[in-house]
């Protein structure tokens, strides 16, 4: 979940934005032009009301007695170019700040993103997808629009009206005065504003993301929901959800018409109040009454905004909120990133791969109260395969996952060839070692791209095709070549349009081109068939031969790879040997294997329910169990 309190929270608006300032710098010129030009166009309207001054006490006044309009050419031109001067201006504005606005959205873009590859899986999964996908999508768009409008807006809005009460104060100075009292109350109530909406925009964005988010889980599990008949439920969850979301925009709306209506208010009333005195003044002679229209001329040309300023508050509120969540991503150290003097990869161990070694290994979840793994001593000589058994729930995965790095251990270390993998750049280890997951997750690009993903770019397009070839051999995995477009066929989102069977042959594929120093399958057989499992079995025994292995195993014939096995209980590595000297000396391996044996017989699927243990009474092997692992 995305932290309770918000990165931010207790910065000021304009704090928080100055954040900015590094995205924003190179495009900062061409948005300054921008405003410059949005100020252009304010004040040649601004202008406008000063010539009608000047037409109504002068050339106007004349002509009424004269009926001679020739002075009135000269004004009248002016208000034609001021006019456009206003309309050139404001095309500028739109052209200067087009391009960079959108230049420094995408590069935000690409920045969290790289961030979100970089972060660990540990942030992955506290963060809900939808989180992130609206701070990636929505945040930015948001984000882009303030800036190219909305903060150009809200500064040349201030600047009009505070070049326009001046402009007041010198024509009809009472009257300027009257008007500029109505600015304290705006001041009052935009303040209360800024600090109410700040919560319900935060609040409205955050809800929008959870909606993302359920959208996201509900598309992802489409099959679930409707296997089991719970479309409804979804529709039900998703609905409050919207309907929440719904409040929240109706309070922003809510809390947004206070503001406007006080805006329209407030200078309306101002008007009628300096129009009544504005008539004492002319009649009265202490203005004239050129000035009296001038003023509200440029009132008039105030007007505007001043009743933006609500709207151009709230984008800016918005896009404050759009800033903190941002930084909320961005600013997430990595605490599994390179470190500081890496040192470089030491010489495999034997041409075969490389020696692994857990020393004294702890780790426990950050969410978690307890070590999952505690004292887990574990070697895999080079050249090796290595069954890992357990109950399930023992950890098998997560020591699994503590070899690529994908987690960092708690305490002791992870050794390859020697050399603690948090020494080493993720790269360098990464390189080295390859993985297959228990659910394999493709991507949406050709069986060739997804098969290639750990293979060195460098290499000639014959040299790919050869290893693409060659690892779909051995996962057995041939239908690729009768797929509509052959390995180039794209396999739509996450691999979907396949089998699960394909999918997991495809992963393995994957896992197997990077010709790894270590190779680390989490029960990369679990969704073939017998026939297709034991073709596969066959020709991995080579490739395997060929490498450092470390197998997770929920089926015999899984085991069956392994040169040795590895026992995982009660968090840790209780036994090492061979298939038979553990059925002889450990009964909890006797029990795992009596488990796999019954499992795999009743469901042809070898998996561990999650049952209490019992050791089998009197410790004794069950008759056939040592034939069962006679490869071993
Ligand atoms: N990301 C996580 N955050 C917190 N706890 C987790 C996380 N992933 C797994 N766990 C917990 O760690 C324990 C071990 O999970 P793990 O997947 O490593 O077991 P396993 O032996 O591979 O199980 P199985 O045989 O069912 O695949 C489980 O209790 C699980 O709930």
């Amino acid at each position: 979940m995305p932290p309770d309190t918000p990165v931010g929270a207790d910065l000021s608006t304009l704090a928080s934005i100055r954040r900015l300032y590094p995205y924003v710098r190179t495009a900062l010129p061409r948005l300054v032009a921008g405003m410059l030009s949005a100020l252009g166009a304010s004040l040649s309207a601004l202008a406008i009301p000063r010539v009608l001054e000047h037409v109504v006490d002068g050339p106007l006044t004349d002509a009424v007695g004269t009926r001679d309009f020739s002075a009135l050419v000269l004004p009248v031109l002016l208000v034609l170019l001021l006019g456009i001067a206003e309309a050139a201006f404001i095309l500028l504005r739109r052209t200067l700040v087009m391009f960079p606005g959108t230049r420094v959205e995408s590069g935000m873009r690409m920045e969290l993103f790289r961030h979100l590859q970089d972060l660990p899986v540990a942030f992955h999964d506290r963060w809900p997808g939808g989180q992130l996908l609206s701070r990636i999508v929505g945040d930015l768009g948001l984000l882009r629009r303030w800036l190219v409008f909305g903060a150009l807006q809200l500064v040349v809005s201030f600047i009009t009206i505070v070049v326009g009460i001046a402009i007041l104060l010198t024509t009809a100075g009472w009257l300027g005065l009257i008007y500029l009292a109505g600015a304290i109350p705006v001041t009052v109530i935009a303040f209360r504003f800024s600090r109410r909406f700040r919560v319900v925009a935060r609040q409205s964005q955050d809800q929008l993301g959870d909606l993302a988010n359920t959208v996201e889980e509900s598309v992802h599990g489409i099959r679930v929901l409707k296997a089991f008949g719970r479309g409804r439920d979804a529709l039900q969850s998703f609905t409050g959800q919207a309907e929440r979301l719904r409040e929240t925009e109706i309070k922003k709306a809510t809390t947004q018409s206070t503001v406007i209506v006080a805006l329209h208010l407030i200078p309306e009333t101002t008007l009628a109040l300096a129009l009544i005195a504005g008539t004492f003044l002319v009649v009265d002679g202490q203005i004239t009454v050129g000035a009296l229209a001038a003023f509200f001329a440029t009132a008039a040309v105030m007007n505007g905004p001043v009743v933006d300023l609500g709207m151009t508050l709230s984008m800016t509120l918005h896009a404050r909120t759009a800033v903190d969540r941002y930084f909320e991503v961005i600013e997430t150290p990595n605490e599994l990133g390179d470190p500081a003097d890496p040192v470089p990869p030491a010489e495999p161990a034997s041409e075969h791969g490389s020696h692994v070694r857990l020393r004294d290994v702890e780790f426990r979840y950050s969410d978690a109260e307890t070590p999952l793994l505690q004292h887990v001593d574990l070697e895999l000589p080079a050249g090796t395969t290595t069954a890992l058994v357990g109950l399930t729930g023992s950890g098998k995965s997560t020591l699994a996952m503590l070899v690529p790095r994908l987690f960092d251990v708690t305490d002791g270390a992870v050794e390859i060839d020697g050399v603690d993998v948090r020494r080493l750049r993720r790269a360098d280890v990464r390189q080295g070692v390859a993985v297959a997951f228990e659910d394999p997750t493709l991507f949406s690009a050709s069986v060739r791209e997804n098969v290639l993903l750990g293979v060195d770019d460098s290499l000639s397009a014959e040299e790919k095709d050869a290893i693409v070839t060659e690892a779909l051999d051995v996962a057995q995995a041939q239908f690729a070549h009768d797929l509509p477009d052959g390995i180039e066929t794209r396999i739509g989102e996450e691999g979907l349009s396949l089998s699960g069977g394909q999918r997991q042959r495809l992963a393995l594929a994957r896992a197997i081109a990077s010709h790894p120093r270590v190779l680390v399958l989490d029960d990369p057989l679990s969704a073939l068939d017998v026939a297709t499992e034991e073709a596969v079995s066959a020709r991995l025994r080579e490739v395997l031969a060929g490498t450092t292995s470390l197998v997770i195993a929920h089926r015999p014939s899984t085991v069956a790879l392994a040169d040795r096995v590895a026992v995982l209980q009660n968090g840790r590595v209780t036994a090492v040997g061979t298939h038979s000297e553990l059925l002889a000396t450990d009964p909890h391996y006797r029990y795992i294997i009596t488990t796999l044996e019954e499992d795999a017989a009743e469901h042809g699927v070898g998996h561990f329910e999650d049952q209490e243990y019992q050791e089998p009474e009197n410790g004794e092997v069950p008759e056939d169990l040592e034939d069962r692992g006679a490869r071993l």
